[in-house]
């Protein structure tokens, strides 16, 4: 994590040496960084994939980065991190990972190297947290190897640090909103990831879980893209952010410049004040009651928006310009 605007951030300290099984040196979660590239990435429904929900998204995350993408409801943001983290096949472009096509990997190939926590993830039915968890080793292992000493100091690390340690015994469908979304991020830190994709991991979360949950993340050796609703969140931890809206991006950069009074009205259509906080040293919203000309601006960008998706993509109006226009990095 690279700290851009005088912050006094603290790094978040490494893990320890786990229960005696192992070392940072023997290449466990936290020593694993991928440099991920996104090369006008699109995603397209309906007939002929001409109805395109992520359009030409170029994104590039240096290895250990944590990269935000923010934007409004249904800006694409779900879709996009699903073509980086592999359920969905891009319908154009590239996804590279530390230089490598990400679509000519195996299956196996792609969970050793990237780990997902998706939106509001379901499943573990019947399973404990421990077997749930113990469930993210699988890709380093072959189907008939069971558990070994070494997996279980993974699992009983990840838990650890994802503050699950209580809930080991627990079973998955018995666990509160916020219980399970720890759980998952805790199967996703055995897998050993490179690149780690997180879908709202805060959904669900109190304040402190929020806090400590990006924290623990951005202090992973980890490459770390997230999708993030709370501005604050993302101006804090994020080394860089990624605008959507309409399934574009419309500006990318360091929070400070990402993170501007223009953008929040003129992609959120909401009125707000942004001031780099005295203790954080990260930009700041604070979001104001709107006024009677943001709420007709935030109505005509609305409608806007509508008639360009009903006209399909190359029907987009100016104020949708692409990528290469308005990206600032
Ligand atoms: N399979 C699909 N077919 C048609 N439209 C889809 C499909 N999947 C998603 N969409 C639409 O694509 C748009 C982008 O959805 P996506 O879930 O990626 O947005 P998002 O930015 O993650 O939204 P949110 O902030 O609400 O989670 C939405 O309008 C959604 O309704």
């Amino acid at each position: 994590m690279t700290v851009t605007t005088g912050t006094q951030r603290q790094p978040e300290p490494g893990p320890g040496p786990g229960p005696g099984q192992h070392t940072e040196a023997e290449g466990r979660t936290a020593n694993r960084a991928a440099g991920l590239r996104a090369l006008k990435v699109s995603y397209g429904v309906g007939e002929r994939a001409r109805h395109l929900l992520v359009d030409g998204v170029d994104l590039e995350a240096a290895p250990g980065e944590t990269i935000g993408v923010v934007g409004p409801n249904g800006s694409g943001k779900t879709t996009l991190l699903r073509c980086v983290y592999g359920t969905l096949s891009p319908t154009s472009g590239q996804l590279l990972l530390d230089g490598r096509d990400m679509t000519g990997m195996s299956t196996k190939e792609r969970a050793r190297s990237v780990a997902a926590v998706p939106q509001d993830a379901g499943g573990g039915f019947g399973l404990t947290v421990q077997q749930a968890v113990a469930m993210g080793r699988s890709p380093h292992k072959r189907f008939w190897e069971g558990d070994t000493a070494r997996d279980a100091a993974y699992v009983r690390e990840a838990l650890e640090r994802t503050g699950a340690t209580e809930l080991a015994e627990r079973r998955v469908d018995e666990l509160s909103g916020g219980e399970r979304q720890r759980v998952l991020v805790a199967r996703a830190l055995v897998q050993e990831p490179a690149l780690l994709v997180l879908d709202e991991p805060t959904n669900h979360l109190d304040v402190r879980y929020q806090w400590e949950l990006l924290a623990l993340v951005d202090g992973l050796a980890a490459t770390s893209v997230l999708a993030l609703h709370d501005l604050n969140l993302a101006a804090y931890f994020c080394d860089r952010i990624y605008v959507l809206d309409a399934g574009r991006v419309v500006k990318g950069g360091p929070p400070a410049e990402v993170l501007t009074e223009e953008m929040l009205a003129e992609v959120y259509g909401v009125r707000a004040e942004v001031s780099v906080h005295p203790a954080t040293g990260a930009p700041t919203v604070v979001y104001l009651p709107p006024t009677a000309a943001v709420r007709a601006k935030s109505v005509r960008a609305e409608s806007a928006r509508a008639e360009s998706s009903q006209a399909g993509p190359s029907q987009a109006g100016p104020s949708q310009a692409g990528p290469s226009q308005a990206v600032h990095r």
